[in-house]
């Protein structure tokens, strides 16, 4: 473990330590049958932070962003949100609760409209403030205009990255779950999913990313933690993460 691998180290608490903590995980652990995804992991979010998780191919950083909103399976631990155990709520309730999940790979309903995959993220407003918050994204993502009557899967992979962070975004959530964003976009797009990240942030948005991209991530993050194999062997503020543990965490030597 690297000299910032303690987690409970005062640098991997939230960066403003006046903001409240919203999302607290406490010893979660994650599995698919004997497969030990994620293992004994503490991690918090405090409100307005970005916080971003990195780590290789397999280290557990879906498993984690799915155990929050209850879409893998928790073994063990325990999740708050905003004060509240969501450990072991339904989806739909969590969801309702305040927080939203951009899954990997997009997955849009892609024989529906743009339009139609939002209302589903704001199934829970009525008609009326849907077509409000559907108006107020239209400024960050244009494409809703231009394309809201248009087949899902008839659009690019960046539009529909922009169309799946939309769909998050339409119930308001106060937090959002993005799971690596920018995998399979062109370099172009990337910087754009990138810009949207920050226009995020500055609009108050709380965000947990999961990242493939450290060096970009972590241009944009408050706090990052590096996973290996189930357990996050560093954390701590974005501008103090060694890129030597990082590099490791990637390499699969960390701990080693
Ligand atoms: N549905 C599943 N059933 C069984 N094992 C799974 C399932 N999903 C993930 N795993 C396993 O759990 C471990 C962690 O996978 P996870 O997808 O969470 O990692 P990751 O860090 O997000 O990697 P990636 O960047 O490839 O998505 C891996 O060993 C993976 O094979």
């Amino acid at each position: 473990m690297s000299s910032l691998g303690n987690q409970k180290d005062s640098s991997a608490s939230p960066a403003n330590p006046a903001a409240e903590v919203i999302l607290r995980a406490t010893g979660l652990a994650v599995a698919y049958g004997a497969v030990e995804a994620v293992r004994n992991l503490d991690l918090e979010v405090a409100a307005g932070e970005i916080v971003v998780l990195l780590g290789a191919n397999g280290a557990g950083k879906s498993s984690m962003l799915n155990a929050i909103v209850g879409l893998s399976p928790r073994v063990g631990g325990s999740i708050t949100f905003e004060g509240h155990d969501i450990t072991r709520k339904s989806t739909e309730m969590i969801v309702r609760s305040g927080i939203s999940l951009v899954p990997e790979g997009r997955r849009l309903f892609s024989n529906m409209t743009v339009r139609e995959n939002l209302r589903l993220g704001g199934a829970a407003l009525g008609l009326a403030e849907f077509e409000r918050e559907f108006e107020r994204l239209h400024d960050l993502f244009p494409i809703l205009r231009k394309r809201a009557d248009s087949q899902a899967g008839l659009l690019s992979g960046g539009e529909q990255q922009q169309v799946a962070i939309a769909r998050a975004l339409v119930g308001r959530p106060r937090l959002l779950l993005l799971d690596e964003p920018s995998l399979g976009l062109a370099p172009i797009i990337v910087n754009r999913v990138f810009e949207i990240i920050e226009e995020l942030r500055r609009r108050k948005v709380t965000i947990l990313l999961v990242e493939q991209n450290a060096e970009r991530a972590l241009k944009i993050a408050d706090r990052g933690y590096v996973m290996s194999n189930g357990v996050v062997e560093a954390a701590g503020r974005a501008a103090d993460l060694q890129t030597s543990a990082i590099e490791n965490a990637y390499l699969g030597t960390a701990g080693a």
